[in-house]
């Protein structure tokens, strides 16, 4: 049985996010997928949602096993829970890769580090991007 997990933000679900963990998932037999916390987005706006709402919207999709709330302080606490054989970034994740192995190894916590491939639109007016859908929200019903 292999583990992997899954990890981000996921601020109202678009077909990007499905391809993410659709890549993830094929990596092994069982998709742990950690949820951030809303407080801990820092790098861009804070969600609409909240931490719990985004954590069941990816728990229902298909190729999800589990979706786990992260931890508030320490990102590692749910890796030691879930004990995983590859973490799978996103393909624009700022994560550095050889920064999480070397902190993994410091834990003793055995596990590859693998990216996910992008996927580009189907059509034009195919939103990949929660940041745009809210716009688009906001030009259109504001
Ligand atoms: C391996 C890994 C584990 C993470 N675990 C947590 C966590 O437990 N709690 C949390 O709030 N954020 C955690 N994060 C951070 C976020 O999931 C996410 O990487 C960050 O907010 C960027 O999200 P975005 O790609 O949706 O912009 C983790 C990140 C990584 C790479
Ligand atoms: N078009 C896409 N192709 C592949 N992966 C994607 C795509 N869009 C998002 N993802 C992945 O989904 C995960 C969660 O993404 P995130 O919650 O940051 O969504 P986002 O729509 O990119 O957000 P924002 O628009 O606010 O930057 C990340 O790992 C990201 O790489």
């Amino acid at each position: 049985m292999r583990r992997v997990i899954a990890q981000g933000t996921f601020d109202i679900l678009h077909p990007g996010h499905v391809h993410y963990l659709s890549d993830a998932a094929a990596m092994g037999d069982e998709l742990h997928v950690i949820i951030a916390r809303g407080e801990n987005v820092t790098h861009k706006p804070s969600p609409i949602l909240d931490d719990r709402q985004r954590r069941d919207m990816v728990a229902a999709l298909d190729v999800v096993d589990e979706a786990h709330l992260g931890h508030a302080d320490d990102i590692f606490v749910p890796i030691e829970e879930i004990s995983p054989d590859v973490i799978v970034l996103g393909y624009d994740q700022h994560h550095d890769e050889d920064g999480i192995k070397a902190a993994l190894e410091a834990r003793d916590i055995d596990c590859e580090v693998a990216r996910a491939t992008p996927r580009e639109p189907d059509y034009d007016d195919e939103l990949l991007s929660s940041g745009r859908i809210i716009e688009r929200i906001v030009e259109r019903r504001c």
